[in-house]
């Protein structure tokens, strides 16, 4: 079963339009690599630009967020709707940041992911447990709550489609990033919860990524492990030789 590798840059609340053209202009044609997906995932501000740079390349462009509802009284939101109008492909749900500090449970994470689908949009649903969870030997039942409720009342074509990302909270923009063994373990792990709830084919299908302090030199060694299907970077998706770097590494 061959997946194809995904790298995605996280932007997080970086870069101005401008700053991302000229991100932009410097990556076409470089972080373009057969057999590799290549995504950039910018604030809602750039999507436009970037919609509009990215024509004619292999490089995706995705959101941070969405909001369940199509429209609405939701002062401040953008939906899926608006998402798909401008031509995003991809949209991040549930990533730790989101949960910690804008309240995002495992219910609306959910919301999100239907959305997602329901705009013909590709999500890219993030798990991982805390410091304090991993230390009290959590990490895979706390990936499992995660996962299963992410995947709620999804059909096996759509679940095939979800592209998880297996980021564990300390190793988060720390510099820590864990070791592809133990990365491998937990996302193996996560490939079995969906086999449990789809079969062996979905979960053979799903594509896992590994995030957490990803660089250049370390990419390789993740995307070498048997299930782990690419990453999800913060940091060292800001800067354009880094991002190229990353997605030569995931050949
Ligand atoms: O949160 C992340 C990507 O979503 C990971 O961030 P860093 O790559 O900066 O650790």
């Amino acid at each position: 079963m061959s997946r194809k590798p995904i790298i995605a840059g996280n932007w997080k609340m970086f870069k101005t339009i401008g700053e991302a053209q000229s991100f932009f202009s410097e990556v076409k044609g470089k972080a373009e690599v057969d057999g590799v997906e290549s995504v950039i995932c910018a604030p809602f501000t750039a999507l436009p630009a970037l919609v509009e740079a990215a024509k004619g390349t292999s490089i995706a462009i995705g959101a941070q967020n969405l909001h369940f509802e199509d429209n609405g009284a939701f002062t401040g939101e953008i939906s899926g709707v608006m998402l798909a109008d401008l031509g995003v492909k991809y949209v991040i749900i549930g990533h730790s940041e989101r949960r910690a500090y804008f309240a995002e449970s495992d219910e609306i994470v959910n919301k999100k992911t239907h959305a997602a689908f329901k705009h013909g949009l590709t999500p890219i649903v993030c798990v991982g447990e805390k410091l304090e969870e991993r230390e009290a030997d959590q990490t895979k039942e706390v990936c499992k709550v995660q996962t299963e409720a992410a995947f709620q009342g999804l059909s096996a074509e759509q679940a095939a489609q979800v592209v998880i990302a297996y980021e564990p909270i300390w190793a988060i923009g720390t510099g820590k990033s864990s070791t592809s063994a133990d990365a491998e373990d937990v996302i193996a792990y996560i490939r079995g919860i969906v086999a449990g709830l789809y079969g062996e084919a979905t979960a053979n299908a799903v594509r896992i990524q590994y995030g957490g302090s990803v660089k250049p030199n370390n990419v390789a060694e993740y995307l070498g492990q048997a299930n782990i299907d690419g990453a999800l970077v913060g940091g060292a998706s800001l800067e354009p030789a880094s991002y190229i770097a990353l997605v030569e590494g995931a050949k």
